[in-house]
């Protein structure tokens, strides 16, 4: 672990993005302890008798629904955004230092995971640690900034000249014809 361990705000994390100089975030989790399980179990017990009592209840309390609780709801599930200095490790990380880089300046949770490190790499970044990111510094999403596109304005003169010459062509043959018929005739 490192000494140098704080409160980071994200702007700064995000300006370690160097080969030589390289900062993730990356969340852990601390997965559902045996005594919130228990909590959990015994909630649900008192819920089910509390409902069953006020639906049965001689004064008849209506509208009473038995709450559901979601199954994305992460209770009792703690996200704690972390900060590695991995500097040292760019040259040695068995995926390569472009992943580590392409991981900068963002939460990494996600990347991390997604490669299935083993156990023994979780272990590793414990030497790597030297704080935790303060999430209300963390941007939600990135803002999309759309590509800057030139507006579209084609050049219509040449367009223009053709469609001129497509009726004075017609009309000089014609006018040609006519001097021709007028001249001979003439003669
Ligand atoms: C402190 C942070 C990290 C540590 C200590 C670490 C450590 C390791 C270790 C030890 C391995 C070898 C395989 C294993 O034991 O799981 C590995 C593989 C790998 N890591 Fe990381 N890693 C870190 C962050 C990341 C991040 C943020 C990414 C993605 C952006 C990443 C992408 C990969 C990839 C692609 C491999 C190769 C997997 C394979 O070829 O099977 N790692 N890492």
């Amino acid at each position: 672990m490192g000494s140098d361990q704080k409160v980071h705000v994200f702007e700064e994390v995000a300006k370690h993005n160097k080969t030589k100089d390289c900062w993730l975030i990356i969340s852990g989790k601390v997965l559902n302890c045996l005594l919130c399980a228990s909590l959990v179990v015994l909630f649900t017990i008192l819920k089910r008798y509390l409902v069953y009592f006020l639906t049965l209840h001689p004064f008849g309390v209506s509208g009473v629904k038995e709450l559901k609780r979601s199954d994305g709801d992460n209770f009792c599930v703690a996200h704690t955004g972390k900060v590695y200095d991995v500097t040292p490790f760019m040259e040695d990380h068995p995926g390569g230092d472009e992943v580590l880089l392409s991981a900068t300046g963002k939460d990494a949770t996600n990347d991390f995971e997604d490669v299935g490190h083993s156990d023994s790499a979780r272990e590793m970044m414990d030497k790597y640690y030297i704080g935790d990111i303060d999430q209300s510094t963390v941007p939600l999403k990135r803002a999309y900034i759309p590509p800057q596109q030139a507006p579209y304005n084609p050049d219509k003169t040449s367009e223009f000249v053709i469609k001129i010459l497509q009726i004075l062509v017609p009309l000089l043959i014609l006018g040609l014809a006519f001097a021709v018929r007028h001249y001979t005739k003439e003669k």
